[in-house]
């Protein structure tokens, strides 16, 4: 069985809440201890990517069947390729004796629950809405009907993380400092 502390962590919340920038800190300051899935894709490799390292290439039929046999978590498609995240790529993670990190919308979310993962949930809200809404503007990454797009998804995220049950952990990233430290406890101190 997976020992509790290499046991998946499951970050999620709406775009723009700052999620990356809480991840990308801890992948910095703890390399060691975290592992990426190997997604599994329909398209072609490029040159010099590995089978099992870069991705795990599948034919679209195989992709399909994975998709029967109830084996992703999530699935999607983008540009007429399919890419997606497997259960046993996850489980891959632990097997390394490193923890698993996945950064998943609330469809994968719920996924993960229907699995035996055993993943600690992590909810990451925004201070509010507006700020919300002005952390993805000032980011820059985005046209106007994309922050659109991710502000009416952010409801249902909201809503989500609100309900009983739905996190073991709400952090609510105001002081980007405050809320790091909450995410560290979490992952170190509470998983033993
Ligand atoms: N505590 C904070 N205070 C102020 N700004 C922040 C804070 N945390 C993150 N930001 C900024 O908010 C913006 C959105 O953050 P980030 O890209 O990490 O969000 P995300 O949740 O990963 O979004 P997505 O789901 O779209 O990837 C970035 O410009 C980031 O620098």
């Amino acid at each position: 069985m997976t020992p509790p502390s290499k046991k998946p962590i499951v970050v999620f919340g709406p775009s723009g809440t700052g999620k990356s920038t809480l991840l990308k800190r801890l992948f910095a300051e703890y390399p060691t201890d975290f592992g990426f899935s190997v997604s599994n894709t329909t398209r072609q490799p490029r040159a010099g990517e590995a089978n099992g390292i870069d991705y795990h290439f599948l034919t679209r039929d195989q992709f399909l069947s994975a998709i029967d046999r109830k084996e992703f978590i999530e699935h999607a498609e983008f540009s007429g390729n399919m890419y997606g995240t497997t259960v046993q790529a996850v489980k891959d993670v632990a097997d390394s004796g490193r923890m698993c990190i996945l950064d998943i919308d609330v469809q994968g979310v719920k996924s993960v629950k229907n699995t035996d993962l055993g993943a600690r949930f992590v909810f990451v809200a925004p201070p509010s809405e507006e700020e919300l809404e002005r952390r993805l503007r000032s980011r820059g990454t985005d046209d106007e009907p994309s922050i659109l797009k991710r502000l009416a998804a952010a409801k249902s995220e909201l809503d989500y993380g609100s309900q009983e049950g739905s996190c073991d952990v709400k952090i609510v990233n105001d002081d980007l400092e405050r809320a790091y430290k909450s995410l560290v406890d979490f992952i170190f101190e509470k998983s033993l």
